[in-house]
């Protein structure tokens, strides 16, 4: 609105937007649709989730990286019609640049292993957590945004790498408490579906369209499975075989439909070899369905799931040795797993495994007159400076009845009273919350320090 639309003689706009808004009042305090706000019980919790995630990648020798939640993007647009790149979350920016908050973290991760090229000592194993994006209609309700975290391997051909990524996440699960009695992981390739095209005679240019396809196949009836595979050129034949292959209930079956020579059963054997050494088998189970709907997977896929059968995937990942030749770079072998923050916190709370976690402070710190806040003050920052967790009374006024209180809420473990009388006599007052004993302790005692003596 301009001044002149409010007939305020010559305020300028921007005062007069003001007033405007003001008449307007209060703004939506709703954050964007599809996305969350985490206020400081829920941000205890996703700290909690995250100091897990990033323990468990150190422990397995990951190292951090990190990359820009928008991208160009063209860095996603894929043609295999796969759902993540159909809900792109997607913008032009003031220079008209196409831009897009990334719905993923992988591909991020290859432009990254693309620029540093023959300067990545390989392999390299690279953890990260990010905000992910998809532009959904609201129909669903559903959410906009989730956190990921994502465990890569570059550069490493062989099922170690796979083995290692499963490490990390039967790691992560028992360090939460959860059990494979909870929670399986369903491991299978995709080059048991690779070697029925190539039988079939369908062109290999088909084969990612094909694996978004049969991903499908839990979530829609056979029939519409096997239109989509038509509209792709598959005969009904091939179809017959790829859903057949998908139906196998043994690697035994498996290997009799595709012959002992298979890729797809030599390294799931050998999976389920490491699997048994890594002491994590009873976690893995085969599954030939699962072929996961990410377009760029071409070996091992795996995903973990509720045993219940109530929840969406917990978390999912597999091998893509051709994503970097797909961004017109020259390939090398990769394989990761992204793991979303919403299914696993539900999980966690069916099971009643999210901890309580309590703002926590160590020590209040009280001047009970206003007089002493400066000595209050250097006290408080001692003994922050000592490393203890401390918070200090900001507003005046507040007595003993409500130091307490506050204490209670704040779970601390002692109340620090700076006092007329006591500071008289040198001294500070140290209830403990937790022993309930008091003492006066001198500054220097409690601080191993003068400095606030002379605090005036
Ligand atoms: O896993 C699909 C996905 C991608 C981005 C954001 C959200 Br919520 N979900």
């Amino acid at each position: 609105r301009s001044a002149e639309a409010s007939g305020k003689p010559g305020r300028s706009s921007a005062a007069v937007d003001h007033q405007a808004d003001e008449s307007k009042g209060l703004i939506d305090t709703s954050p964007p649709r599809g996305t969350r706000d985490f206020d400081p019980q829920d941000m205890r919790l996703r700290s909690w989730l995250f100091g897990h995630w990033q323990d468990v990648s150190r422990q397995c020798g990951f190292e951090q990286v990190d990359f820009p939640v928008v991208e160009n993007e063209e860095l996603f647009v894929r043609k295999a019609g796969e759902e993540i790149t159909s809900q792109l979350y997607n913008f032009a920016d003031k220079g008209q640049r196409r831009l897009a908050l990334r719905p993923e973290l992988t591909p991020s991760l290859a432009r990254l292993v693309l620029k540093k090229a023959k300067s990545l000592p390989l392999p390299a194993k690279w953890w990260t957590i990010g905000q992910c994006w998809r532009y959904e209609r609201m129909t669903r309700g559903r959410r906009r945004e989730h956190y990921q975290w994502n465990c890569d391997i570059i550069g490493l051909e062989g099922v170690a790498a796979e083995a290692e990524l499963l490490a990390a996440i039967t790691l992560f699960f028992e360090r939460v408490g959860i059990t494979p009695a909870d929670v399986g992981i369903k491991v299978n390739s995709r080059k048991s579906l690779q070697a029925i095209l190539t039988q079939a005679g369908v062109p290999e240019e088909r084969f990612a369209a094909v694996c978004v396809i049969v991903d499908k196949i839990e979530k829609l009836p056979e029939e519409k499975v096997r239109e989509e595979l038509a509209g792709i050129g598959v005969t009904s034949k091939a179809a017959d075989k790829i859903l057949a292959a998908m139906a196998t209930r043994s690697l035994e079956d498996l290997e009799k439909l595709l012959g002992p020579d298979n890729k797809a059963v030599a390294d799931l054997r050998q999976l389920f070899t490491l699997a048994e050494a890594y002491g994590m088998a009873d976690w893995i189970v085969f599954d030939a369905s699962v072929v996961r709907g990410l377009s760029y997977y071409t070996g091992i896929v795996f995903e973990g799931f509720d045993r219940q059968g109530v929840l969406r995937a917990i978390c999912g990942g597999g091998r893509y040795d051709g994503l970097l030749g797909a961004l017109g770079g020259e390939n090398q072998p990769m394989c990761g797993f992204g793991f979303g923050d919403a299914v696993i916190m539900e999980l966690l709370q069916d099971r009643g495994l999210l901890p309580d976690l309590s703002h926590e402070v160590e020590d209040l710190v009280l001047a009970l007159d206003e007089d002493l806040r400066p000595q209050a003050s250097c006290i408080a920052q001692q003994l922050r400076q000592k490393g203890r967790r401390v918070d200090l009374v900001l507003e005046g006024g507040r007595r003993m009845k409500w130091a307490f209180k506050h204490a209670e809420r704040i779970s601390a473990q002692r109340l620090v009273l700076v006092g007329k009388e006591e500071w008289a006599q040198g001294n500070v007052r140290i209830k403990n919350l937790e022993t309930r004993e008091q003492e006066d302790m001198t500054p220097t005692a409690l601080l191993d320090t003068t400095s606030c003596l002379g605090a005036v």
